[in-house]
């Protein structure tokens, strides 16, 4: 059960603003590891802040953030990578005008020292290194079987595929904790199985931890142990995804939007 599991991630208090918006307030959960966990919410509600927050893009303002017992909180999102967090964007961020090979190999470059000398006078050290860039590169691209687009430019292939050469890139940094923004969204049914399953085997495969911001409530109920629910920056259910997203707040929090948009 995810109360047994040994906490991974720890948000204490965490708040941020934008200039007159408070887009996160004193938020504070925990996430086990191994665990799957679901970020959800109304359009607006702070997710995507508090996964900036994580990932170091736009630090909290107040609270702290821990990773495996450390602070990171405060830390560049590069060094936030470099300690096992890799992430995806709601918007795909793939390189324009490159290949999958070479976006996929991008992930690669927190473990790249980029020493002109030593590649000079240890060129078999350059080279080493690079055959085992590669060779986690081909893992990937086994693992989320991309073997068949791998030479295609990122620009000519479908939506599906462009978010799975980002979970691809995000794996290839060889992370202990995953976060996800929004990997289904713009994806028709069987788009969005594939990326289940494929979500499903990396975790399974490389025992990882998962944040996951989604808004399709099929997919959060089918691969979350857990959720967190925002609204307006502030919690306002936690705990198993079905009850979770059942709370009568959680509820009327999305037909307020709804009501509000119409
Ligand atoms: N970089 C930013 N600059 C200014 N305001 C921001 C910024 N990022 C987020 N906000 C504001 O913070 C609030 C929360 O936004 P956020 O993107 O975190 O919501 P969300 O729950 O991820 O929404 P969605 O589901 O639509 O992606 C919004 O009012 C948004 O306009």
């Amino acid at each position: 059960m995810a109360a047994a599991r040994e906490p991974v991630l720890v948000c204490e208090n965490v708040s941020r603003w934008f200039q007159g918006v408070h887009a996160l307030k004193h938020v504070s959960v925990s996430i086990g590891k191994g665990e799957i966990f679901g970020l959800v919410g109304p359009n607006g509600s702070g997710k995507t802040t508090l996964v900036n927050a994580i990932t170091g893009f736009y630090p909290p303002q107040e609270g702290r953030i821990l990773f495996e017992g450390r602070q990171i909180s405060g830390l560049k999102p590069y060094r936030i990578a470099e300690s096992g967090i890799a992430r995806t964007f709601q918007n795909v961020a793939l390189f324009r005008g490159m290949s999958v090979l070479d976006n996929i190999l991008m992930g690669r470059h927190i473990f790249m020292r980029p020493n002109p000398l030593a590649s000079l006078f240890y060129w078999w050290w350059a080279q080493r290194e690079e055959i085992a860039h590669r060779r986690k590169v081909e893992e990937v691209i086994d693992l989320l079987q991309l073997e068949s687009v791998r030479d295609e430019h990122v620009d000519v292939i479908p939506l599906g595929l462009q978010k799975r050469v980002e979970l691809a890139r995000a794996l290839c940094a060889e992370p202990r904790m995953l976060v996800l923004d929004e990997p289904m969204a713009g994806m028709n049914q069987e788009e969005k199985e594939y990326m289940v399953r494929f979500i499903l085997d990396a975790q399974e495969a490389l025992g990882l931890t998962v944040l996951i911001i989604e808004h399709h409530m099929d997919v959060v109920t089918a691969i979350c142990e857990r959720v967190l629910v925002l609204n307006n920056g502030s919690r306002i259910a936690e705990g198993p995804a079905r009850e979770a997203i059942s709370d009568p707040q959680v509820v009327e929090a999305y037909i307020g939007k709804a009501r509000h948009a119409a």
